[in-house]
């Protein structure tokens, strides 16, 4: 692997539950690339199986799931599992409260993450305060002195975005990052997140509902139905030219929001 990671790839990759009696395939066949610094959005109705491509980036699926085929690489590649959460990708995810332990503090949180990479506290405690002051948590002594219940939705994910950025991993899964907060703060982290994507050159999975979200952060776009990738292109061609049906529904509603028809 290149000292300085270009690509993470998830190659024919099927993800099933139910074991070889009633197997259930949930995933299928699901090949994508993220490029360093720039955003793939993954979008698709509910139950169409992002999460779960998310959980095998991070090499972590749910109990009761399993990876039967393909295989997950950086530059060419492959990488076990243990090589993935927290080392190649970081992840923020939807509910930045249910994400932290309400007996801990932030830094007992920060602390834990940088143990599990294997990593020094005292080494990092510089870098602790920088990714804090970056995603806006100013005054980071007093936050990593404070208990969850002592934060806001958009602390909170301003604080898991911190700690993705410690991780250093040049990766990151964002699992529907804005869609559990209120209106004027998705909009500030949605700016949050596009600068970071930039400043640090990251290569990010967005999983998303909301097309807004889509059209402001992706630069390509992955649809997913039933499981299976149906389009794959970048996200003004998705817009413009949407091919399969989910993706016409879903551009089509979101224009519909904003009084404007889908052109034939
Ligand atoms: N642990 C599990 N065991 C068995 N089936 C599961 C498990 N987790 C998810 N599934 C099934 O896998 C399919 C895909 O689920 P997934 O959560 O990935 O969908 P999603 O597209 O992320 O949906 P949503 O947008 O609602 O979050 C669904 O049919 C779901 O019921």
């Amino acid at each position: 692997m290149s000292l300085i990671p270009k690509h993470f790839t998830l190659e024919n990759l099927t993800i099933a539950t139910g074991g070889a009696e009633r197997l259930r395939l949930l995933v299928e066949d699901l090949s994508l690339q993220l490029t360093r610094g720039r955003v793939l959005a993954l979008v698709g109705a509910s139950g169409s199986g992002k999460s779960l491509s998310c959980s095998a980036a991070l090499g972590a699926l749910p109990p009761g799931v399993a990876r039967i085929s393909g295989r997950i690489s950086v530059d060419g590649e492959v990488l076990p599992a243990e090589m993935l959460r927290g080392r190649m990708v970081a992840t923020i995810m939807q509910n930045p409260r249910s994400a932290f332990n309400p007996v801990k503090t932030m830094r007992e949180h920060v602390v834990e993450t940088l143990t599990a990479l294997g990593r020094s506290r005292r080494d990092d405690e510089g870098k602790i305060g920088a990714a804090l002051s970056e995603v806006g948590l100013d005054e980071p002594e007093a936050v990593l002195g404070l208990y969850p219940f002592e934060m806001s939705g958009g602390m909170l994910q301003r604080m898991m975005i911190a700690i993705a950025l410690l991780s250093e991993a040049p990766f990151l899964v964002a699992d529907e990052p804005t869609t559990d907060l209120d209106v004027v703060v998705q909009m500030r982290i949605l700016a949050l997140l596009e600068g970071l994507v930039r400043e640090h050159d990251l290569g990010v999975l967005l999983v998303t509902h909301d097309m807004g979200v889509v059209a402001r952060l992706a630069d390509d776009v992955a649809v997913l139905d039933h499981g299976c990738l149906v389009e794959t292109a970048p996200v003004d061609e998705v817009f413009q030219r949407p091919k399969h049906p989910v993706t016409r529904m879903l551009v089509g509603a979101h224009l519909a929001r904003y009084g404007m028809e889908l052109a034939e």
